[in-house]
C-alpha cells in the first residue's frame, strides 16, 4: 500500500444537482477514495452537508468512504458516520480535547482512525499518538473552502511528519489536502505523501476523469 501512492477527489467541488453523475465518474476513473469533508459552520467558517447527503453518496460509492470532519466535538457522531458507510475517519487534532480515546472509539466502530491537523499545527504534538493514527489528513490550505491556493510550508510538515513515522517503525498514511495540482503533486509524493487529495483541479477540469488519470500516472512514476 505505501508504494501505491493514492488520489482521493473532494467531493466538495463536485456538482451537487449532478451528484450521482460525479459519483459514477469516480468510481470508473483511478481514483482510490471518495474524499467527503463535513463542516458544521463552528470548527471552520463554513457548512458543506450532513448525514444525509453522505447516505445518498455511500450508497452508490464503490471506492474507500475517506471522510474529513471539520466539526467540534466529534466524539458525539462516530457510530452515526460508521452506520452511514465512512471507512476512514478524521477527526481534527485541535477539535479534540482526549484524541486517544477519540481514536480508540474510531477504531472500535470499524473505521480507520485519522487526525486532521491545521496548518498551524505542529506535527510533533501527534508523535506520542502516531501507532494509533492510520492517516494523518494534513492540511494545506486552511479548512473550510476548496479552492485555495496551497501554502508552501507544507513540503517541511510532510518530511518531520515523515519522519516521526520511521522513527517510530509506525505505518500511518500521510494525506495531503488543499490546493493540490499536477504542478505540485509531484513534489508532495517525493516529500512522502500517500494520499492526495484533489477537488478543485479535478472538478473544474474539462475531463475530470482524465485529470485523475493525470494525477495518478503523476504520482505514480
Ligand atoms: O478539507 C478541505 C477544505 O477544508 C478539502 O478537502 C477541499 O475540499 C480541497 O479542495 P481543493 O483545495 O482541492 O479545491
Ligand atoms: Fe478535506
Amino acid at each position: 500500500m505505501k508504494n501505491n501512492k493514492l488520489i482521493a477527489p473532494s467531493i466538495l467541488a463536485a456538482d451537487f444537482a449532478n451528484l450521482q453523475r460525479d459519483i459514477e465518474m469516480i468510481n470508473s476513473s483511478e481514483a482510490d477514495y471518495f474524499h467527503i469533508d463535513i463542516m458544521d459552520g463552528v470548527f471552520v467558517p463554513n457548512i458543506s452537508f450532513g448525514m444525509p447527503v453522505l447516505k445518498a453518496i455511500t450508497k452508490h460509492a464503490k471506492k474507500t468512504i475517506d471522510v474529513h470532519l471539520m466539526i467540534v466535538d466529534p466524539d458525539r457522531f462516530i457510530d452515526t458516520f460508521a452506520a452511514l458507510g465512512a471507512n476512514i475517519l478524521s477527526v481534527h487534532y485541535e477539535a479534540c480535547t482526549h484524541l486517544h480515546r477519540t481514536l480508540q472509539a474510531i477504531k472500535a466502530a470499524g473505521m480507520k482512525a485519522g487526525v486532521a491537523i491545521n496548518p498551524h499545527t505542529n506535527v510533533a504534538l501527534l508523535e506520542d499518538v502516531i501507532h494509533d493514527i492510520d492517516l494523518v489528513c494534513m492540511m494545506s490550505v486552511n479548512p473550510g473552502f476548496g479552492g485555495q491556493s496551497f501554502i508552501e510550508n507544507t513540503y517541511k510538515k510532510i518530511a518531520q511528519l515523515k519522519e516521526i513515522i520511521f522513527n517510530n517503525n509506525a505505518s500511518t498514511l500521510i494525506e495531503i489536502d488543499g490546493g493540490v495540482t499536477d504542478q505540485n503533486a509531484e513534489k508532495l509524493v517525493k516529500a512522502g505523501a500517500d494520499v492526495l487529495v484533489a477537488g478543485s483541479f479535478v472538478f473544474k477540469s474539462d475531463d475530470p476523469k482524465s485529470t485523475i488519470k493525470k494525477l495518478k500516472e503523476i504520482t505514480n512514476k
